[in-house]
């Protein structure tokens, strides 16, 4: 299954909307807050709530800093005069180089570190432009850098739990006018969200509403996470959360992210199944069937298969654009070692796609690989009828199970990315879980008795 986030910016994007967003597509408060505390950093507490937003019902993510707001640094008072916007606290500043230091130093794994990392430089190199400095000493206000870090660590902790294919983004909505931070009034789009538009090509729509739609930390979750722009043609919603922003604007001021299922073969069962045409959910058991995504039982298709054979391409190289093919939408990749002619040890790179995809796939190729020629053919696949079914393991985590079916005959295949997870979070081996998962599935479609 390609599984891809979904992020609908029309009320722009903040930290706080993209974790609650988030966390309201599963991530449980009690995991958020046993992987921050990963970090070691004190002086503030986190609250998941719900509110309603224009009637909207959404999650609520506060970053609540403590009134000792511990971070070290110098401190000196700063306040904002006018407009009823009067504020006044005592902080420190923190460099990105503290920061970058704190979350290198953490426990936190090391993809949600990469992911944290990136979003910082990100927010850091736009800072550095506004404020012309060198990127290493730029400070983060300190209310907003306790707050950054726990938002950007968060999303990033969330993002990992969730396990996405990749990460899409709407055009950025915004608004007009001026807004208050630590260097007083300054415009909308803060000056260094505009740095960041222009440096990843951020897409953003200029809206007359007053006010501040998208923050720096909004806007570096954007440029350093999105790997697509454009919809995908055909998809199914898997799933939807929704992150509820601070202010009130005359619109619902949400953020709500979905979880995309771009498999062809779930988006034609999704369609059968809500012209009533198929049913297989099973009742009365102990484990709920909470997704479905079925294939027609001795399903026959058609694929394309491309080749071509390198000896002068690096090892890094190939699989840079393996991981490219992917992402274009390849249903597989493989490099196989070969000798060419003259002898040479080269690899076979195969590429299996969708035909619709065939020439996206040649581009990549051509792009990416020092192929100057490739082979294509159609070839039919058989692949067996599946469905994906929700299940929960002794101590409690959920999982997915794959259960495909041949000749009546069941074999129960554990997803891989919630295996990782529930053998991280249970500090368990990976087949100790897979048989537990495995174990539950069955139990669960054939009871105990079988
Ligand atoms: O604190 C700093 S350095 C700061 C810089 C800028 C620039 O655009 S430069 C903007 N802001 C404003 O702070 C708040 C909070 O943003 P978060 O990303 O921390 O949520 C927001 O209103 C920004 O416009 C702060
Ligand atoms: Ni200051």
């Amino acid at each position: 299954m390609s599984r891809k986030l979904y992020l609908e910016c029309y009320s722009g994007i903040s930290g706080d909307m993209t974790v609650a967003a988030l966390t309201d597509l599963g991530v449980e408060e009690a995991f958020l807050r046993q992987e921050l505390a990963k970090l070691h950093l004190d002086g503030y507490e986190i609250k998941i709530s719900r509110t309603k937003k224009n009637q909207i019902t959404a999650a609520d993510f506060d970053v609540i800093l403590k009134e000792d707001g511990e971070m070290h640094g110098h401190s000196h008072d700063h306040s904002h005069p006018g407009e009823g916007h009067e504020h006044s606290h005592s902080h420190s500043h923190n460099s990105y180089k503290e920061i970058s230091e704190l979350i290198s130093q953490s426990e936190l794994n090391s993809r949600v570190k990469e992911m944290s990392l990136k979003i910082f430089h990100v927010i850091a190199e736009a800072e550095a432009k506004v404020h012309g400095m060198p990127v290493d000493q730029v400070h983060f206000h300190e209310v907003g850098a306790v707050d950054s870090i726990v938002d950007i660590t968060a999303a990033a902790i969330c993002l990992d739990k969730l396990g996405f294919d990749s990460i899409l983004t709407s055009e950025l909505w915004e608004g007009k006018g001026t807004t208050w931070c630590q260097h007083g009034r300054i415009p909308v789009p803060a000056p260094a969200v505009l740095e960041m538009m222009a440096d990843h090509r951020i897409p953003v729509k200029f809206t007359p509403v007053e006010g501040e739609m998208i923050t720096p930390t909004g806007a570096g979750i954007a440029a350093a996470l999105t790997a697509e722009r454009k919809l995908p043609e055909r998809f199914v919603v898997e799933k939807v959360g929704v992150g509820a922003g601070k202010k009130d604007f005359p619109h619902a001021n949400i953020l709500r992210a979905m979880i995309l299922n771009t498999d062809t073969d779930a988006v034609s069962e999704k369609k059968e199944k809500a012209a009533g045409s198929t049913e297989n959910r099973k009742n009365g058991a102990d484990n709920a069937v909470k997704t479905n995504q079925g294939i027609a039982a001795g399903s026959l298709n058609t694929v394309t298969v491309l080749e071509t054979n390198v000896d002068d391409c690096s090892g890094e190289q190939l699989g840079y654009a393996m991981e490219c093919l992917l992402r274009e939408g390849a249903l597989d990749t493989s490099c196989i070692p070969v000798y060419m002619k003259k002898n040479r040890p080269a690899y076979m790179l195969q590429v299996i796609c969708r035909p619709k995809d065939e020439e996206k796939m040649e581009t990549v190729i051509f792009r990416e690989t020092t192929s100057i020629g490739l082979r294509k053919y159609r070839e039919e696949r058989s692949i067996l009828p599946r469905e994906i079914i929700t299940v929960t393991l002794p101590d409690g985590q959920e999982v997915r199970v794959k259960k495909c079916s041949h000749h009546g005959q069941e074999f129960f295949y554990p997803e891989y990315e919630d295996m990782k997870a529930a053998c991280r979070t249970a500090d368990r081996s990976f087949p100790e879980i897979c048989k537990e998962a495995v174990d539950a599935a069955d139990k669960r479609m054939n009871g105990d008795g079988k």
